[in-house]
């Protein structure tokens, strides 16, 4: 493509960009859930407590992350934050769980039982055939940072987002994506200092870490954002599924292998031979599968 194509189908983009129309998917208390051509856009709600999740936060995250994995039109998913703090003017992505939430043996919900639910919400997040990218405008900190770290890419603003693992302050430790997950990701050394000393990290330090595809000035994160979706979308919807399967695979074990496979046989399903199998069993003969199939 020559360099002046290029350039209009960029100014395309933007005119697509500006003129994002966000609709309500659903209305929640903690996050707000909306869409937008091929996109949603979950985010938490709790500006005034930094975003941290509840049980009713996780519950509703969950809820919103199986619509949009269940949504044929939807291929990608922002996981972003509502803010500035009504209180102080602070941004945060999320600050993990909600301590005052939190029990003898989890956080509890209005139900009562004590739960571990936001594992439950990385898992969807890790197994979902959509690209989930955080978009991080502040504080991500506790179970927070963990979010963006199973994310499959982040952005954050320049000027105001914060990376900061304070599990060990509070006993606490993300055993899973939040930290072996970050080693494969920053390296060993840096993810223990991550965890172990529990500083503070700037967009440009977390970047440089390998662990934000990008730095954005904060007015423009969200744009940022969608306009990445947007590019995610004119891609083959198979390929992106596969590659995110395949990327996840070595460090998921045999469930990676299971996700993977799963996905492979329902490309398998879609040929001839498979159709041929499924009649010959309906139909009571044996199956014909033709001869030279054997493709090297
Ligand atoms: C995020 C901070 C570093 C921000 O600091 P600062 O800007 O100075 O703001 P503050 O004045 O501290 O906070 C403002 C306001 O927000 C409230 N708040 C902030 N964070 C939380 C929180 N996590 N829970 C409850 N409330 C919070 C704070 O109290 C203030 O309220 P006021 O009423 O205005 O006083 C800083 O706030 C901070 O360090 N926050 C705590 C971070 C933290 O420790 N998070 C928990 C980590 S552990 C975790 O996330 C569990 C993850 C998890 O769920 C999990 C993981 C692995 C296995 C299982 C599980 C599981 O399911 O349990």
């Amino acid at each position: 493509m020559d360099s002046r194509k290029r350039k209009e189908k960029r100014s395309l983009k933007f005119i697509q960009m500006k003129n994002i129309e966000w609709k309500v998917a659903q209305e929640f208390e903690d996050i707000t859930y909306k869409k937008c051509n091929g996109v949603a856009r979950i985010a938490f709600n709790r500006p005034d407590v930094r975003n941290a999740f509840r049980p009713k936060t996780t519950s509703e995250l969950y809820k919103a992350f199986y619509d949009a994995q269940e949504d044929t039109s939807i291929g990608v998913v922002l996981l972003s934050a509502e803010g500035p703090s009504s209180k102080d003017g602070v941004y945060s992505f999320c600050s993990g769980g909600d301590q005052k939430a939190r029990g003898h043996q989890g956080y509890v919900g209005e139900d009562g039982m004590h739960r571990l639910n936001i594992l439950e919400v990385q898992r969807l997040i890790r197994f979902m055939t959509k690209v989930v990218i955080a978009v991080v405008p502040g504080w991500a900190v506790g179970g927070g940072h963990s979010l963006h770290v199973v994310c499959d890419l982040t952005l954050a603003s320049k000027e105001h987002a914060i990376f900061k693992q304070t599990d060990a302050d509070v006993t606490s430790f993300d055993g899973g994506y939040g930290s072996a997950y970050l080693a494969k990701m920053v390296g060993q050394k840096k993810a223990r200092e991550i965890f172990f000393l529990g500083r503070n990290y700037s967009a440009q330090d977390a970047y440089e870490m390998g662990m934000v595809n990008a730095v954005i000035p904060h007015d423009e994160l969200e744009d940022t954002a969608y306009e990445w979706a947007q590019e995610i979308l004119e891609k083959s919807p198979t390929s992106i599924k596969m590659l995110k399967f395949a990327m996840n695979l070595t460090d998921d074990g045999m469930v990676g292998q299971q996700v993977f496979a799963g996905e492979a046989t329902r490309l398998a399903y879609m040929t001839e031979e498979a159709k041929e199998g499924r009649n010959a069993f309906l139909e009571k003969r044996k199956p014909d599968f033709g001869k030279n199939k054997w493709i090297p």
